[in-house]
């Protein structure tokens, strides 16, 4: 993971196909990520395995979760040759431990509410806050509440497009930022001139 400060992290997550994969890889996203939970992303182990051995070394592979038992959460991440793990559900402090011993990179999924989580209080490497319905293509209001104290490594998501993130970034200064819903064609489906438009967006290049 690049802990530049002027680099804007960008993950594009719910990939299904070798052709998500390499236009990921190819418009310059920082990681990659695979649902493992209920959605119309879901893809299995192997399918995630076949995909991860196309990504480069510097791209993190992340696999999505929420609130599966623990030994399957770690049994789905070693068959699917994944890096980081991103748990979306109540998982407590034990799953954070145990994949941290486990040498997997932990994002821990908030959704955005009264209470400011910080990162690192779980345990996990990363905070993500989205929406209350993870996936769901629904924003939540970027600019009207406070953000992570300054310096924290936050990833901002839900209902992310090509069309908003700028506005996004300027009105929430995340560290990164993560789509699904706002590159897809239709429900669980990519297209792949999304993904490009929204790295290029997102770094500022549209
Ligand atoms: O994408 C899903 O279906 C999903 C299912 C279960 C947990 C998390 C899920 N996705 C995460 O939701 C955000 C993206 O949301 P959006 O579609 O862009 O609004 C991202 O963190 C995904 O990893």
């Amino acid at each position: 993971m690049s802990d530049s400060s002027d680099h804007l992290f960008v993950k594009i997550c719910g990939l299904k196909t070798e052709r998500d994969v390499d236009t990921a890889v190819e418009a310059g996203a920082d990681a990659v990520g695979f649902v493992f939970s209920a959605s119309p992303r879901r893809i299995d182990a192997a399918t995630a395995a076949r995909l991860c051995r196309r990504v480069p070394d510097h791209v993190l592979t992340v696999g999505v979760f929420r609130d599966e038992p623990l030994p399957e959460v770690r049994s789905v991440a070693t068959e699917a040759g994944i890096r980081a793990v991103q748990l979306h559900g109540s998982e407590g402090r034990e799953y954070y431990d145990d994949l941290t011993a486990g040498g997997w990179t932990l994002i821990r999924a908030a959704a955005y509410g009264d209470t400011m989580p910080r990162c690192g209080e779980m345990g996990e490497d990363l905070l993500l806050l989205d929406a209350p319905v993870p996936g769901s293509g629904v924003a939540w209001d970027w600019a009207g509440g406070p953000a992570p104290a300054p310096g924290q490594k936050w990833l901002l998501a839900g209902g992310l497009t090509p069309d908003n993130v700028r506005a996004a970034l300027d009105a929430a200064h995340p560290w990164g930022v993560d789509v699904s819903s706002g590159v897809e064609q239709s429900r669980g489906v990519k297209d792949p001139a999304l993904i490009t438009a929204f790295l290029k967006a997102a770094r500022g290049r549209s």
